[in-house]
């Protein structure tokens, strides 16, 4: 992705508190990292009356492109097992990542984001929004990771970065490869859209995020409720539970890691062109009492300065367009300012009514 939307920070610049508390050796939740019980909504973990679970689909299915689009329509967000990304790449960028979150506080400074920056070392971006610091670290690569990276380790930068380079390829090909079958789902082609020819020009980022044991799982938020702001997001995690989607606005389900297998979740991007058919999927990370929790996030957006608004073929009397054409690169300047309101903040036409908004988050309570 070419640097320069990090000038969408430029007006939001967001001075992080850095964690000088090493979260791997406290022994209780500090007051400033306390949140009120995460009970907020029933989560259906042992909860029987809702069987229900995220969609698992196998891409090798014949049906994979159906299964998708109901998984769109109802979730939001699915799992996907015989994707083609190698398991020793999984396995390689998982142990980079611990490689990376297990140096001395003051060495992963040396390469912390700079506050109207994109990439590096540092909190979640939505942190600043919240009253209560998050039980997390991340480390974000857009464009190159060299810079930063040779901050960490000034001789041996190379595997990480080799390694990254190389997720980063397999990852824009499946997203690709997804965005297609997706759009299929909705009667759309590669050429209904005038973009179609650069699906794999696309701008996109990597977010790994480290997620210490915490003595007080129940009180600390590892990622509070959010939704990307991308077209899609694809997230490996670790055998770790952690990962949670609001389901119909009303309950919090687990999405529970299977080996080898990789979420799919639609961010706002992909709300917008769908003209509101596909909710991005709030979601937030929990953390665990005993086990260390890693996740990394592919986050797959359009060409940088592409108009993204609702496709002309989902409009007609029935069914106006819901936004106004907004840039990815003018949206994440957006959501730097208005974080959850953002997507309303494009909107140009209500809900019908009888119509629910699935991506209405704003009545929902976040956190
Ligand atoms: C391209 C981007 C999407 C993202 C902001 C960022 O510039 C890089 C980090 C991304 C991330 C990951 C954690 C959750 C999130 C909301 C955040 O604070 O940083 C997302 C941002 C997003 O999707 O808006
Ligand atoms: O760690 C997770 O499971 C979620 C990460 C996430 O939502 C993100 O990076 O945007
Ligand atoms: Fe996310």
């Amino acid at each position: 992705m070419p640097s320069r939307l990090s000038d969408s920070f430029k007006a939001h610049p967001v001075h992080l508190h850095q964690n000088h508390i090493d979260l791997q050796s406290v022994r209780e939740v500090p007051d400033s990292y306390a949140w009120p019980p995460l009970a907020d909504h029933p989560s259906s973990i042992g909860d029987s009356y809702h069987v229900d679970s995220v969609p698992v689909i196998d891409l090798s299915d014949p049906n994979a492109a159906e299964l998708m689009g109901h998984a769109c329509e109802t979730w939001g967000v699915f799992q996907i097992t015989n994707h083609g990304v190698p398991m020793h790449l999984l396995e390689g960028v998982e142990f980079q990542g611990r490689r990376l979150f297990s140096l001395p506080a003051q060495q992963k400074l040396k390469a912390a984001r700079s506050p109207d920056g994109i990439s590096g070392y540092g909190v979640a971006r939505i942190s600043s929004f919240f009253p209560k610091h998050l039980w997390s670290e991340g480390f974000t690569i857009v464009g190159s990771p060299v810079e930063h990276v040779r901050q960490l380790w000034p001789k041996d930068h190379n595997k990480f970065c080799d390694i990254m380079e190389k997720y980063e390829k397999e990852m824009k090909e499946l997203s690709a490869r997804l965005m297609l079958l997706m759009l299929g789902s909705l009667g759309i082609a590669k050429e209904d859209l005038k973009w179609g020819a650069h699906l794999k020009d696309a701008c996109a980022g990597l977010q790994l995020n480290s997620y210490p044991s915490c003595p007080d799982p129940n009180r600390a938020m590892g990622l509070a409720a959010h939704t990307d702001s991308t077209l899609l997001t694809v997230l490996y995690q670790n055998s770790t539970t952690g990962l949670q989607v609001l389901k119909d606005g009303t309950r919090w389900v687990t999405v529970p890691p299977l080996p080898g297998a990789l979420v799919v979740n639609i961010g706002d991007l992909l709300h917008i062109l769908s003209n509101g058919r596909y909710p991005s999927i709030l979601h937030r990370a929990v953390v665990h009492r005993t086990r260390h929790r890693l996740s990394v996030a592919y986050l797959y957006g359009p060409p940088m300065n592409v108009q993204i608004s609702p496709l002309s073929k989902l409009v007609d009397l029935k069914h106006p367009p819901l936004y106004r054409p907004v840039t990815w690169k003018e949206y994440l300047g957006t959501k730097a300012k208005h974080f959850d309101k953002a997507l309303s903040s494009v909107r140009i036409c209500a809900p019908r009514s009888g119509f629910v908004d699935m991506n209405d988050h704003n009545s929902v309570k976040v956190g």
